[in-house]
C-alpha cells in the first residue's frame, strides 16, 4: 500500500506542486539548471523513474526522469502522482518540431496533447481510439496557463510557438509520414514521445497537464547530423528559467 503525502518527507522543503516528467537525465539537468536551485536534495529513486526535488520562490517543483516513450513516463508519472500532492503536471523535453511552426532550438507551449498514432489503420484510412469508441486521443492543457507560459517566455526573449504536441511511438523519419501526420494534425507545432502518457496519468488524478518542448530536430526525413541535442536542452534550460512559476499555478482551475 502507498500513502500518497501532501509535503515532501524531507525536512526545510517545501511542498512540490508542479511535476515536470521528462525522458531522461540530460533533460532533467537542463530543467534543474533553468530552475536555477543548485543546493538541492538527494534525488530519490521511485520504481517509476528518478525523483529530483528542487524548489522556487518558497515552493517545491519536482522533476522525474521517467524513460522514453509513452508507456514509460505513464507509469513513472502515475507512481510519483500516487505518492505526492501536485497542482500541475508538465511534461516537457526535446522534440521534433513541424516546420514552418516550430525551428530547431525554439519552444513550444501545447495547446492540445494529441495522441497521433493511437488508433488502427482501415480501408478509409487510420481511425484514432475516439473514432473506434474507445477513450480519449487529447487533453487540452488550461488555456490562460498556456497563454501565461507563452507569454512569459517570449518576454524572455525566447522563440515560441503554441500549437499542438503530438506523441508518437515511433519517431517519423519520412517526409511522407511527416506530411502524413500534419495533414491530420493541422498547426501541429512538435512531435515527441511523451506527453499523453503523462497527461493520461494526470487525469486520472484529476490534474491537468501543460507540455513544454524544445525542437531538436524537423519533423522530417531521417538525418542525425542534423540533431541539435545541446541547443535544445540549453532552449530547454531557458524556458524553465523563464516558467512564470509559482504565478502559473493561478491560472490552474483547482479540483
Ligand atoms: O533515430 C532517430 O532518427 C531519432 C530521431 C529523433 C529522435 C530520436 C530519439 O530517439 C529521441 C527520442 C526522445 O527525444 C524526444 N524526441 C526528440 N525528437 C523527436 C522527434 O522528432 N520525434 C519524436 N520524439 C522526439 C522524444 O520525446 C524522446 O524522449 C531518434
Amino acid at each position: 500500500m502507498t500513502t500518497r503525502t501532501s509535503d515532501t518527507g524531507q525536512p526545510g522543503l517545501p511542498q512540490a506542486r508542479l511535476l515536470v516528467v521528462v525522458a531522461v537525465e540530460p533533460e532533467a539537468e537542463a530543467v534543474l539548471r533553468g530552475l536555477g536551485d543548485d543546493a538541492r536534495p538527494p534525488s530519490v529513486p521511485l520504481p517509476g523513474g528518478v525523483l529530483h526535488r528542487a524548489r522556487r520562490a518558497g515552493t517545491g517543483i519536482d522533476v522525474l526522469a521517467a524513460g522514453v516513450g509513452p508507456a514509460a513516463a505513464a507509469a513513472g508519472a502515475a507512481t510519483a502522482l500516487a505518492l505526492h500532492r501536485y497542482d500541475l503536471v508538465v511534461p516537457a523535453g526535446i522534440a521534433g518540431g513541424f516546420a514552418p511552426y516550430a525551428p530547431v532550438g525554439s519552444v513550444v507551449v501545447a495547446d492540445a496533447i494529441v495522441a497521433a498514432d493511437l488508433g488502427a489503420e482501415t480501408p478509409e484510412g487510420f481511425a484514432d481510439v475516439t473514432a473506434l469508441g474507445f477513450g480519449t486521443v487529447r487533453h487540452t492543457p488550461p488555456p490562460a496557463a498556456v497563454l501565461a507560459t507563452a507569454g512569459a517566455l517570449r518576454a524572455a526573449g525566447l522563440a515560441v510557438a503554441t500549437g499542438a504536441v503530438l506523441t508518437v511511438s515511433t519517431v517519423t523519419g519520412s517526409a511522407g509520414r511527416a506530411a502524413e501526420l500534419a495533414a491530420r494534425h493541422p498547426g501541429a507545432a512538435a512531435e515527441a514521445m511523451e506527453g499523453f502518457g503523462v497527461a493520461e496519468a494526470a487525469a486520472r488524478h484529476g490534474l491537468p497537464a501543460l507540455e513544454v518542448r524544445t525542437v531538436s530536430n524537423a519533423v522530417g526525413p531521417r538525418d542525425r547530423s542534423a540533431w541539435r541535442i545541446g541547443e535544445a536542452l540549453a532552449a530547454l534550460a531557458g524556458a524553465f528559467a523563464a516558467l512564470p512559476y509559482p504565478e502559473l499555478l493561478k491560472e490552474v482551475p483547482r479540483g
